[in-house]
């Protein structure tokens, strides 16, 4: 049987990026997915609105849910401050396979941990399994119909505090529309919306981002 679009995608970053340095890796990934094969990273244009929210953020605990190649968790784990980490969270085994090389080929997997399963059976147990007390950072980027029963239960196990950040990729391609309403008819969010466009393509996406006000 033939390679998986993962595998090709690790395959590309193995030929033209440098070990060690994540710039190159996620170049490498951009120009494969721009010119070769689309895939549904987060992207340079939408990539460049995470890099700005997360700088401003600075986060010592940062929580993704959706990990596929680990684009993403390249993007954040490069722009941590020492001793910060990023949790990232994966359910298919293949994905979480790539992932872990592609994080290594970029020399971040001492900043990533990569924790196989679901979301919602793996949330409950983070404050025991990471000995943390909440997150400073999350970003949605999985299923989109479970940004609203994570984002709830993210606040029912304690995970979020004043201040925290959750940015949600494709708020508006393919859309998450109950997280839309749900994040800005919250008195608990301030929420705001960065327009942009679904990766590698011209079609409009955005990314939302909100504060948790405690
Ligand atoms: C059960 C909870 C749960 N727990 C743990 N891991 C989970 C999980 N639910 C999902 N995963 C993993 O996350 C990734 C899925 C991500 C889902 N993302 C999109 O569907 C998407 C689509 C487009 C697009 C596609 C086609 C178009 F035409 C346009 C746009 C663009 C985008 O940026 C997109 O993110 C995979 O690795 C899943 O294994
Ligand atoms: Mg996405």
């Amino acid at each position: 049987t033939g390679s998986s679009r993962p595998q090709r995608i690790l395959k590309a970053v193995q030929k033209n990026a440098t070990k060690g340095d994540p710039q190159s890796v996620i170049s490498a990934i951009d120009y494969y997915c721009r010119h070769k094969e689309w895939a549904m990273n987060v992207g340079d244009d939408k990539g460049l609105i995470l890099d700005s929210v997360l700088t401003e953020v600075n986060p010592s605990m940062a929580l993704e849910l959706g990990t596929y190649c680990g684009y993403s968790s390249v993007r954040i784990a490069r722009l941590l401050s020492p001793n910060s980490k990023l949790i990232t969270v994966e359910f298919n085994p293949a994905f979480a396979a790539i992932a872990r090389q592609i994080i290594a080929y970029a020399g971040l997997q001492d900043k990533v941990t990569i924790v196989e399963g679901a979301s919602g059976d793996l949330i409950p147990k983070m404050k025991e399994r990471f000995g943390l007390k909440s997150f400073d950072f999350v970003f949605l980027d999985h299923w989109k119909d479970r940004y609203v029963p994570d984002t709830k239960l993210l606040e029912d196990c304690g995970l979020l505090r004043k201040g925290t950040v959750l940015l949600a990729d494709n708020v508006i391609c393919p859309g998450a529309p109950e997280y839309l309403k749900y994040v800005r008819n919250n008195p608990r969010y301030e929420s705001r919306y960065y327009p942009s466009v679904l990766e590698y393509t011209k079609a409009e996406d955005g990314l939302e981002k909100s504060v948790f006000l405690g």
